[in-house]
C-alpha cells in the first residue's frame, strides 16, 4: 500500500496538466502524456510485464504513470485478471463540484421540451401563455392574450424569403394580466425553479417554477439574446422594461437593462419577449394545434395569432365569464410521506403535534387530531420539532395517521371545463377547423377538387329528387359548416389519488369531416392545457386504448385507439397533475386516473353507440324510402291510365303515404332505442363491470 502512495505522488508530479475546458474557475484536469509534448524525449520503456498489463486495458485519460507503475509490482496472472485502478478517491474528489440548476437543464434541455428547433418554438410559446392565462384567472380578468411569432429574416413590413428550417425567431407573448411587480421580474424571468406554484395544491397550469425562465435560458443559449420583458400592474403605475440574461453557473438573473416607459398601450399587463432558434417551417402545425386547442380549453379568453406572412387569426371568447375559481387546499394526511412529514414538522410554528397536525393539513379536526396522537401512543407532550429530530417519532406518527379514518380531502376545489362550455368549445374549434381546412397544400387542393365534384352531384341530384322537407335535427348533432357533427360530454365527479383530488372530463365530436377510415383524434389536456407530445407514453392514452370501443361500434385493432370519424377529449382537472418529467407532455399511468378516465369514456361511448344505432335506422329508412320514390312515378301513371286520372295526385298521396310510414318507424326506432340506452346506462357491459 505504502508503494501505492508513493507512485501515485510520483505521478502527479510527472504527468503535466492543462485546463479542460473554457473557465478559469474550472477544476477538472487533464493530464497530457510526457511523449505528446512537444520536443520532449520519449520516456525509457516500462518493464515487459507492465506492457503487458497496459495491452490489457490501455485508459486514455487515467494517470498512466500511476497505474502502469503499480501492475508492474503484480504477479503476471494478477496483472492480466485484476482491474486496473483508473483514480484515487482525492483524484475523483478534486473534479466534484457543485452544478447549478441551470447548468444541468443547459445540458438537459430536452428535460424541458427543447428538444430541437421546431419543438422548442411550441414550449416557449406554451410557457408563455401558461403563465399569462394563470395569472389573469388568479386575478379574475377575462383573459385577452396575443400570440406573435416573428421571423427575423423578413423585413419589418414582412417582405422577403421565409426562413426555411432553423433560423431566428422572436416569439412575443402578451396578456392583459395582473402584471408583476418590480422588484420580482428579474428572478421570475432570470432564475429557474422561482415561482408561486410550486409550494401550494391549487389547479393551475404551472406548477414547477421552471418554464419560462427555461425558455429565456434556451433563448440566451441559442442566439446569445436576452429576454426582454414589459410589465406594468395597474392604472397611475408606470411600466417597466427589463432585459434579463441568467447567470447559469449561478442560476442568478443579471439584468442588463431596466428602464420606466413613459406610456404603454396596457393598463396593466405583461408582454414577453424572447429571440430564440427555432424551426417554423417544421413547427407551426404544432403552434397551430396549440392555439387552436387551447381556444377550445379556454372559451373565456380571446386569443390573438399573429403569423409570418399569414393573416392574424383571432379566437373570441364564446363565454364572457371566469370559470369557477380554483380553491388552494392543504395536504391530506393520506397522501404524506414519511420524509414530507418531517419536513413539514420542521417548518410548523405550532407548539404541540396536535396543532401541527391541525393547522398544516386538511380535515383534520380536533378530535382527529386527538385520535392520531393516542394511536400513535405518544404520552408526553411531543413538538412538532421533536419530530423532525426523531424518525422513529415521526415514523409512529406517520403510521398512526395511516391508520385513522379521515374523511376525504375536498373535492369542490377544482375548476372543471364543464359540460356546457365543452360544448361551445368543441363547436368554436370545429368551425375553425372546417373554415382552415388541412394543414398541408396538397391536401388542401385535392380537398377542394372533391368537395367542387361533391357539390355538383349534389345539385343534380337536387334537382331530380322530390322535395322532402329537411329532418328535424336530432338532438346533440350539430350543423357546422353544412357538416353534421354529433356532440357528447362528461364530467365525472371529483375524486382522489394520494391525497390529490382530481376530476376527469371528456367530450367526443363524431361525424362531420373527420376521416372514417383513420384512428380517432385523441386530444389530451391538464389543467385545461393541451398535451401534444408524447401520446403513446401518457397514461390518458392508454385509457382510452383499454376502453373496447367496440361495445359502442366503433372497430378498434387490438392495443390500438379505435377507428372512425371521431374526436376525443380528454381532461383531468388537480391540484398537483403527476406529469412524467419536467415537460409536461404526459400523464404519469396512476391507476386512479386511468379507471376514471375509462369510466368517462364509457359513459360518453354509450352515449355514441345510440346515436350510431339511430343513424343507421335512418339511413336504412332513406334507403327504403328512395327505392320506393323511384317507383311511384310509374306507379302513379300506370294508376293514372287505369283509372283515367291525372298522375300527379295520386304521386301526391303516395308520398304522404310514404311520409306518414317513415315517421311513425322513426318514432316506434327512437323509443326503442330509448330503452334500449337506458338499459346499458343502468346495467353496464361486462368489461366494465369488471372496471367498476
Ligand atoms: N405573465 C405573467 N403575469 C404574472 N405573473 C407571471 C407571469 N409569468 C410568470 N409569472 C409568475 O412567475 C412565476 C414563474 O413562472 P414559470 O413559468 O417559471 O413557472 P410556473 O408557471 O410557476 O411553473 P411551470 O414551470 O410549471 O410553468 C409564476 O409562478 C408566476 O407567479
Amino acid at each position: 500500500m505504502a508503494g501505492r502512495k508513493v507512485v501515485a505522488a510520483k505521478a502527479s508530479k510527472t504527468a503535466k496538466t492543462k485546463p479542460a475546458g473554457r473557465g478559469a474557475g474550472q477544476l477538472e484536469l487533464v493530464p497530457v502524456e510526457p511523449a505528446a509534448r512537444k520536443g520532449a524525449r520519449p520516456p525509457p520503456p516500462p518493464p515487459r510485464r507492465a506492457r503487458a498489463a497496459a495491452a490489457v486495458a490501455p485508459a486514455p485519460d487515467a494517470p498512466v504513470a500511476a497505474v502502469a507503475t503499480e501492475d508492474a509490482a503484480a504477479p503476471d496472472a494478477l496483472a492480466a485478471k485484476a482491474p486496473r485502478r483508473r483514480a484515487t478517491a482525492e483524484q475523483m474528489a478534486a473534479k466534484q463540484r457543485e452544478i447549478s440548476i441551470s447548468e444541468f437543464f443547459t445540458k438537459n434541455r430536452h428535460l424541458l421540451g427543447f428538444d430541437n428547433a421546431s419543438k422548442a418554438l411550441l414550449t416557449t410559446i406554451k410557457e408563455a401563455v401558461d403563465n399569462s392565462l394563470d395569472a389573469c384567472e388568479e386575478a379574475g380578468i377575462l383573459p385577452e392574450i396575443t400570440i406573435e411569432v416573428r421571423d427575423l429574416a423578413l423585413n419589418a413590413k414582412g417582405e422577403g424569403e421565409l426562413t426555411k428550417g432553423e433560423g431566428r425567431f422572436v416569439v412575443v407573448v402578451e396578456d392583459n394580466g395582473p402584471g408583476i411587480v418590480k422588484a420580482q421580474a428579474p428572478k421570475i424571468f432570470g432564475k429557474l425553479l422561482y415561482g408561486s406554484k410550486f409550494h401550494r395544491l391549487k389547479q393551475s397550469r404551472g406548477q414547477q417554477g421552471i418554464g419560462i425562465s427555461a425558455a429565456a435560458m434556451y433563448g440566451q443559449l441559442t442566439t446569445g439574446q436576452p429576454i426582454r420583458v414589459t410589465s406594468r400592474i395597474g392604472k397611475g403605475k408606470p411600466a417597466h422594461f427589463f432585459e434579463i440574461q441568467i447567470d447559469t453557473r449561478k442560476n442568478n438573473p443579471v439584468v442588463t437593462e431596466d428602464r420606466e416607459l413613459a406610456d404603454w398601450h396596457q393598463e396593466h399587463g405583461t408582454r414577453v419577449e424572447l429571440e430564440i432558434v427555432a424551426n417554423w417551417q417544421q413547427g407551426q402545425r404544432f403552434v397551430n394545434r396549440y392555439v387552436e386547442h387551447t381556444a377550445l380549453s379556454n372559451p373565456h379568453a380571446t386569443f390573438h395569432y399573429v403569423r409570418p406572412r399569414q393573416e392574424p387569426l383571432t379566437f373570441p371568447r364564446a363565454v364572457e365569464e371566469l370559470p369557477k375559481e380554483a380553491l388552494e387546499i392543504k395536504p391530506h394526511p393520506h397522501g404524506v410521506e414519511l420524509g414530507a412529514l418531517m419536513l413539514m414538522a420542521q417548518d410548523s410554528k405550532s407548539h404541540d403535534v396536535r396543532g401541527f397536525l391541525q393547522t398544516a393539513f386538511s380535515r383534520v379536526s380536533a378530535t382527529v387530531a386527538n385520535e392520531i396522537v393516542k394511536r400513535a401512543g405518544f404520552k408526553a407532550k411531543v413538538r412538532p420539532r421533536d419530530l423532525a429530530e426523531d424518525r422513529t417519532l415521526a415514523a409512529k406518527l406517520h403510521e398512526a395517521i395511516r391508520d385513522t379514518k379521515i374523511m376525504a380531502p375536498p373535492t369542490q376545489v377544482l375548476s372543471p371545463i364543464g359540460d356546457t362550455l365543452m360544448k361551445k368549445g368543441l363547436v368554436s374549434f370545429l368551425t375553425v377547423i372546417e373554415t382552415e381546412g388541412p394543414e398541408d397544400d396538397e391536401q388542401l387542393d385535392l380537398d377542394q377538387a372533391k368537395k367542387k365534384k361533391a357539390s355538383k352531384k349534389e345539385k343534380e341530384a337536387k334537382a331530380e329528387a322530390p322535395e322532402v322537407p329537411d329532418a328535424p335535427p336530432e338532438e346533440g348533432v350539430e350543423k357546422i359548416k353544412g357538416h353534421n357533427y354529433f356532440i357528447a360530454t362528461v364530467t365525472r365527479p371529483p375524486k382522489v389519488y394520494r391525497g390529490n383530488p382530481f376530476q376527469v372530463e371528456v367530450g367526443l365530436a363524431y361525424g362531420g369531416s373527420w376521416p372514417a377510415d383513420k384512428p380517432i383524434e385523441l386530444f389530451r389536456f391538464a389543467n385545461r392545457v393541451p398535451l401534444l407530445f408524447q401520446k403513446s407514453a401518457c397514461g390518458m392514452t392508454e385509457a382510452i386504448v383499454k376502453t373496447d370501443w367496440r361495445n359502442y361500434l366503433l372497430s378498434q385493432p387490438k392495443g390500438s385507439l379505435p377507428v372512425g370519424p371521431m374526436a376525443l377529449l380528454v381532461h383531468i382537472a388537480s391540484v398537483w397533475v403527476p406529469f412524467t418529467s419536467e415537460a409536461k407532455e404526459a400523464v404519469a399511468h396512476y391507476p386512479e386516473i386511468t379507471r376514471e378516465i375509462q369510466l368517462a369514456a364509457q359513459e360518453c361511448g354509450r352515449k355514441l353507440a345510440a346515436h350510431i344505432r339511430k343513424k343507421q335506422h335512418a339511413d336504412y329508412q332513406a334507403q327504403r324510402r328512395s327505392i320506393f320514390e323511384l317507383y311511384i312515378q310509374e306507379v302513379a301513371q300506370a294508376i293514372g291510365k287505369i283509372t283515367k286520372k291525372s298522375p300527379e295526385p295520386i304521386k301526391r298521396d303516395f308520398l304522404r303515404l310514404a311520409d306518414k310510414v317513415t315517421e311513425q318507424e322513426l318514432a316506434e326506432q327512437d323509443a326503442a332505442l330509448e330503452e334500449q340506452s337506458k338499459k346499458i346506462t343502468k346495467r353496464p357491459r361486462r368489461s366494465e363491470e369488471e372496471d367498476e
